[in-house]
């Protein structure tokens, strides 16, 4: 921990949580650009206006990126990460750091340090592997970093699917039911996270009844400590759009938004997907292949 904010604040915060009255809590995110607009960075300042909550930035790589898939990845220098963390941390401060892409073990381990010697009070992270399209966002090497550096200091980690299989080393087809996902997420749990929220939007969905529609069904499960003893399923009507771009990105950090306000990491959570499915229904087609979710959909759908 390294100092205070200037009215007295906690620069990261140690364990406690923020008080609610504080108007504007302190969100950073440590991610790279979509030039398209709908994921990464601009997903993420996007998500944390819209929940009123102060959103930073620290840049990992800048893609180039639309509907139809990414087209290149320029990746900034370990220094270039650093620095902006510095800068951030060490005036500014932040009550939540979330991360999204990282893309490698040397950017990895200068995220992991620099939010460990500043004692960070929360960090969620979304360990982004692919994009929609299948594109690689990281070098095979980050995945061990991922695993030994920074899970290990996370509250909350939010595979999809395909990415906890990796992070488990499974095969790709392994996770096919709700039940599998419960045990997946149970076995991220040992990696050292205190929470894990298994995604489900690459599941084909389960029926919700009669209607014979389906849900899109996330797992939250919590470490012994973290005092939430049985799995949490998070449920909404999935939607049938092909307009998903982003919607990852934005579920990570409303979680982090949430967090920074006070909530607890299963509320934060609950509310967070309440938002992402609100974001999700109103998508916006623009381009010629996945659209991206419109965040401000909530202002019409959330209480
Ligand atoms: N069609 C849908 N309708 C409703 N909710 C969805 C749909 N698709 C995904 N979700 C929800 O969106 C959130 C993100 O899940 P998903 O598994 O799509 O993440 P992701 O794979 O990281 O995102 P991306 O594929 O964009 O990288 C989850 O809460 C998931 O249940
Ligand atoms: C820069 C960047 N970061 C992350 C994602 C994944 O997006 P999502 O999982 O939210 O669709 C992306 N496509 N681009």
């Amino acid at each position: 921990m390294s100092g205070g904010h200037p009215d007295g604040r906690a620069i990261a915060g140690g364990r406690q949580q923020r008080l609610r009255s504080d108007p504007h809590p302190r969100v950073l995110t440590i991610a790279g650009s979509d030039s398209g607009g709908g994921a990464g960075i601009q997903a993420d300042l996007k998500t944390c206006q819209e929940l009123g909550v102060f959103g930073m930035t620290a840049l990992t790589a800048v893609t180039a990126q639309n509907s139809l898939g990414v087209q290149a990845i320029f990746p900034l220098s370990v220094e270039a990460v650093e620095t902006q963390l510095i800068s951030v941390l060490d005036d500014m401060g932040a009550d939540v750091v979330k991360t999204g892409m990282l893309l490698e073990s040397a950017i990895i381990r200068i995220v992991a340090k620099t939010l460990e010697d500043r004692g960070i009070a929360q960090l969620v992270v979304d360990p982004v592997l692919y994009a929609k399209d299948g594109s690689a966002l990281f070098r095979r090497e980050a995945i061990e970093s991922l695993k030994s550096e920074l899970l290990p200091i996370a509250s909350i980690v939010t595979p999809n699917i395909p990415e906890a299989c990796e992070l488990l080393e499974l095969p790709a087809d392994t996770i096919r039911t709700t039940a599998d996902m419960i045990d997946a997420a149970r076995s991220l749990l040992l990696l050292g996270p205190q929470y894990v929220l298994l995604k489900g939007g690459h599941l084909p969905g389960e029926s919700s009844g009669s209607s014979g529609s389906s849900d899109a069904i996330d797992v939250l499960v919590g470490s012994p400590a973290s005092g939430l003893h049985e799995h949490l399923l998070l449920r909404s009507p999935r939607i049938i759009t092909r307009h998903t771009h982003g919607t990852g990105c934005t579920l990570a950090s409303a979680i982090a938004a949430f967090l920074a306000q006070g909530h607890t990491v299963p509320a934060a959570a609950g509310k967070a997907k309440r938002f992402v499915t609100a974001a999700i229904a109103e998508a916006v087609p623009h381009g010629r292949g996945i659209g991206s979710l419109w965040h401000a959909a909530q202002r019409q759908m959330i209480e």
